[in-house]
């Protein structure tokens, strides 16, 4: 089976820099409840496992060494809070899930936890959180900080992070805690909710939580890291996994690694679900097709492009050459995202243009371009030369894009019997995994058999 991710932002245009101007594009209603349940119900109606809503907490400020491109151009900025849209797409959905990306480096763990657990009931257990960590100086400066902590230092905060957060959802109340017995006048019961308490180099925690027990306690784990480190977090952490880069070249070594790391911590290969980033552009004809794609393209903000680049990788694009080759530094940002156009496939040589107008549609992943039997013999044969489970599929125009998808893409994918046909009842977990609690080999499993009264 091949899955399906809507990639998201709460702000206008997203992986598409420019495309806001295109005369169909609805992403600038991002800040309307109908643009977000609009989009719930087209998505549930393709049957994708869920909706992706990624977040940045600061501005995209190296190029060019201030935010004026980003704020032109629209470039993940203005961007509104990813958690507050997931009720209102609930409300008009059933089944769809949400993973919905926090920053943890500004977040208390202990009111992160409850936010998660609020909306596991809210959504009928059909919450995720894409764990970061960021990649933005501003963010950091933003926050009081003078620059953000080292790459490796972040994800070792994360570690740490995860441990309280997974004793809050898992250890401080029992199964059996909440009687809601009105004859005894009993809510719950004391003796089966406790403290927690957490001491470490970053987080002193003692408190109750403060949600009662969720449908899936924790929530969906995604993440997203790709570096030796980020990898090891994922391997130890994720549920699923979302991986970005052009070419299978550069997608396939990132996935086989990914796995092994998961069996290293002791999980099986297959308790990843892997998603890789990609935008497809479909109509009835190949021509047709590519007419929309050239369309499309028309719109490309190239400054929007390198601007978003420069956040991912901290290389300020504005200073090199248009034609000048993209040569690999290593700093404090993201390290895949320069990986992706230097070193991850050494075959590939990338100038400054071609990435920029790569980066115009999607961001850093293939655009699949043509008919419906072009863009699935694609897709399959993207999976079978990655090793995937499925896409993030980002869009160009909204919501005309996912609307494309599911008018033409998954019936042909259902036909080829490589799409599911009907989504399994459930929270998020049981639809993905087959089960609403994490796996016993899953660190937050270690957490449940907390004992001692509160
Ligand atoms: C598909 C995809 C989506 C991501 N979404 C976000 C996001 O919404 N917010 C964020 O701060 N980082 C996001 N990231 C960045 C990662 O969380 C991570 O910081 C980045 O990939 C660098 O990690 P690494 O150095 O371990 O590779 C995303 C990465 C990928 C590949």
């Amino acid at each position: 089976m091949i899955r399906f991710n809507a990639f998201e932002m709460n702000c206008v245009g997203h992986q598409s820099p420019g495309l806001w101007r295109h005369p169909r594009d609805r992403s600038g209603d991002y800040n309307t409840l109908a643009y977000w349940t609009d989009l719930a119900r087209l998505l549930e109606r393709g049957g994708f496992d869920g909706v992706f809503l990624a977040d940045v907490v600061g501005l995209y400020d190296v190029f060019g060494g201030s935010p004026a491109a980003a704020l032109r151009q629209a470039t993940q900025v203005p961007v509104n809070d990813p958690l507050l849209v997931v009720p209102a797409m609930a409300a008009v959905t059933e089944h769809l899930g949400f993973g919905v990306t926090v920053n943890l480096s500004y977040e208390v763990p202990y009111l992160l936890a409850r936010r998660f657990t609020t909306l596991d009931h809210l959504t009928s257990g059909r919450i995720g959180w894409n764990v970061v960590t960021g990649y933005l100086d501003s963010a950091a400066r933003a926050m009081g900080l003078d620059r953000q902590r080292a790459h490796d230092d972040r994800y070792d905060l994360a570690e740490e992070y995860m441990a309280v957060a997974y004793a809050l959802w898992e250890g401080s109340w029992d199964d059996d805690a909440v009687r809601r017995d009105r004859a005894a006048g009993v809510y719950a019961d004391p003796a089966r909710v406790r403290a927690i308490r957490h001491e470490g180099p970053h987080f002193r925690v003692e408190g109750v939580h403060l949600g009662e027990p969720s449908p899936q306690r924790t929530p969906v784990i995604y993440q997203a890291g790709t570096s030796p480190k980020g990898r090891g977090f994922a391997a130890r952490h994720a549920e699923c996994v979302f991986v970005s880069g052009p070419s299978p070249q550069v997608i396939a070594p990132r996935v086989a690694a990914l796995r092994q790391a998961a069996v290293e911590e002791g999980r099986r290969p297959d308790d990843l679900l892997i998603y890789a980033l990609a935008t497809l552009v479909v109509a009835e004809t190949d021509a047709k097709a590519q007419a929309k794609l050239d369309e499309y393209r028309s719109y490309v903000s190239h400054e929007g492009a390198l601007a978003l680049m420069s956040g991912w990788t901290g290389v300020d694009f504005s200073t090199l050459d248009l034609d000048a080759e993209v040569r690999h530094v290593e700093n404090d940002a993201g390290r895949s995202a320069m990986d992706n156009v230097t070193r991850a496939d050494p075959s590939r040589v990338w100038t400054v243009r071609e990435v920029a107008e790569h980066v115009g549609i999607g961001g850093i992943g293939p655009v699949f371009c043509g008919s419906p039997a072009t863009v699935c013999d694609a897709l399959e044969a993207f999976v079978a030369a990655t090793g995937i489970d499925g896409f993030n599929l980002a869009y160009a125009v909204a919501h005309e894009t996912f609307a494309d998808i599911v008018e033409f893409v998954v019936p042909e994918l259902q036909r080829r019997g490589r799409y599911p046909m009907a989504y399994r009842d459930g929270p998020l977990r049981r639809k993905l995994f087959g089960r609403d609690r994490v796996d016993p080999a899953h660190p937050a499993a270690r957490h449940r058999s907390v004992t001692g009264a509160a």
